[in-house]
Order: C-alpha cells, then sequence, then structure tokens
C-alpha cells in the first residue's frame, strides 16, 4: 500500500461561534498519498485553503484528526507545530510575500537561515531558471520570476510537501505554464508532494489525484490516469 503523506479523520473547522458560526471543514475524511502532485478544486468559500492551512500547520481544526505521515497534527504545541513546518512544509501564495528590499538570493536566504537541511540559495533559484537574476530585486523582475523566486524560497528549504495556493493566480497563462513546470520539476526532483489549490479546472490535468470540494467536504476524488504536461494544457 501507498505511503501517506496526510490522512484526515473528520476534520471540521468553525470559525466564530454562535449565530455567526461559519462551518468552512464538515468532517473530512481524506488520504494524500506521498509524492503525489494533488489538485483541489472547488467553489469560493469551499473550504480548500481552510484544509491546506490545517494541514500545513497554519491553522488548528475544531474537531477531528489531522496526521502528516505518522504524526497527529492535531494534538501539537504550537512549538511544534511550528518545527514541524520549519522542518518539512514550503509554502507558495498567489502573491509571492517577497520582501521588496531584498535581492532574489537574499530574500531565499532568509529561509535557508532557519532551516535544518537547506540547498544553497543560488542552487534553488538555479533550479527555477533564474541563476541570472540572482542579484535582482522583484521591482526588477515579471509576475512569473517573482512567483519563480517564490517557489524557490519554499523549495530551498528541501521541504517534503509543499502547499501552492492559486500560484498563477496573478499570472497570465503563459507565464503560469512555467510555473507549473517548475512545480512539476520540484516534484519529479525532490519527490515533494505537492498540493495546489486553483480556480483554473483544468490545471487538474498535471494532477496525479483531483480533490474537488464543496461546501466543507470532499466531493469527488479522481485519480488520473493519464497526466498532461503544463505545455499541453490551457486556461
Ligand atoms: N478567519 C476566518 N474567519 C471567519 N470565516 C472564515 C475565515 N477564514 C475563512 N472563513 C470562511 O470559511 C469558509 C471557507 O473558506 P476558505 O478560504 O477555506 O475557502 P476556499 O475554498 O479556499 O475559497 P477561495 O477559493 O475563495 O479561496 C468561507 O465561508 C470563508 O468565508
Amino acid at each position: 500500500m501507498a505511503e501517506m503523506a496526510f490522512t484526515t479523520k473528520g476534520l471540521t473547522k468553525v470559525y466564530g461561534t454562535g449565530r455567526s458560526a461559519v462551518h468552512a471543514l464538515r468532517g473530512v475524511d481524506l488520504e494524500i498519498p506521498k509524492g503525489e502532485i494533488v489538485v483541489l478544486l472547488g467553489p469560493s468559500g469551499s473550504g480548500k485553503s481552510t484544509l491546506l492551512n490545517i494541514i500545513g500547520g497554519l491553522d488548528r481544526s475544531t474537531d477531528g484528526v489531522a496526521a502528516f505521515q505518522e504524526q497527529n497534527l492535531t494534538d501539537m504545541s504550537d512549538r511544534e507545530l511550528t518545527k514541524y513546518r520549519r522542518q518539512y512544509v514550503g509554502f507558495v501564495f498567489q502573491f509571492y510575500n517577497l520582501m521588496p528590499s531584498l535581492t532574489a538570493h537574499e530574500n531565499v536566504e532568509l529561509v535557508t537561515e532557519i532551516a535544518d537541511d537547506p540547498m544553497d540559495p543560488d542552487e534553488a533559484l538555479a533550479m527555477v531558471g533564474l541563476k541570472e537574476r540572482v542579484d535582482h530585486f522583484p521591482a526588477q523582475m515579471s509576475g512569473g520570476e517573482q512567483q519563480r523566486v517564490a517557489i524557490a524560497r519554499a523549495v530551498a528549504k528541501n521541504p517534503t510537501v509543499l502547499f501552492c495556493d492559486e500560484p498563477t493566480g496573478a499570472l497570465d497563462s503563459k507565464t503560469g505554464k512555467s510555473v507549473l513546470n517548475v512545480l512539476r520539476d520540484v516534484n519529479q526532483t525532490l519527490g515533494a508532494t505537492v498540493l495546489i489549490v486553483t480556480h483554473a479546472a483544468s490545471q487538474a490535468q498535471m494532477a496525479d489525484r483531483v480533490i474537488h470540494f464543496a461546501d466543507g467536504n470532499i466531493r469527488q476524488v479522481v485519480k488520473n490516469e493519464h497526466k498532461l504536461t503544463p505545455e499541453e494544457i490551457e486556461w
């Protein structure tokens, strides 16, 4: 049987209380095998980011269990969750969150300084095709290049899992494809499990597994028999 990167059982998240309570996750049961590319699709507000934040150790569930490999995330103290994120998790967001006053190299270096087993920042930047741009500042780069710096920053800590919340949301489709190619490379060369939340449904064609969310729960999980490359996908 495949080893699991993540399992959840009855995972529940309620924001607020009483009449203003929002049920963001309603008892999610999920298994994500190690080493896969998984795409999460679903309408706005269906709970995709909430799930990502909980299994990424950024937020806590209200009820249920979430585990990373053999470790129960729902039992962890704040300090343990921080350690989990540092050691295993890389994040890529829609807006790249780079420090404007630092070069590409320095932005990546910030993260490698606190990681256990980091890559050399310039090696990570070479991996995303930015070898020649290491000394450039974010303002000197295009959106796609900035997103690749953000991916290099996430990858440089040698993460076991890479969480990407709308990584191509702010990019045109040509630039988006180069970003998806980088994510595919990270999956193939580092063996990292990659989770991508997207509104571009066609991007599901590059995934091993597609999870369809609706109203705080999983509606359907589809395994792709024939994956496409990012170049073959249109959105
Ligand atoms: N901090 C919060 N406080 C209160 N409600 C929240 C909070 N964060 C999210 N929610 C609510 O929880 C529900 C799920 O939100 P979530 O962001 O997980 O959805 P999503 O599927 O990622 O949506 P989108 O595709 O728009 O990003 C929504 O109704 C949202 O308004």
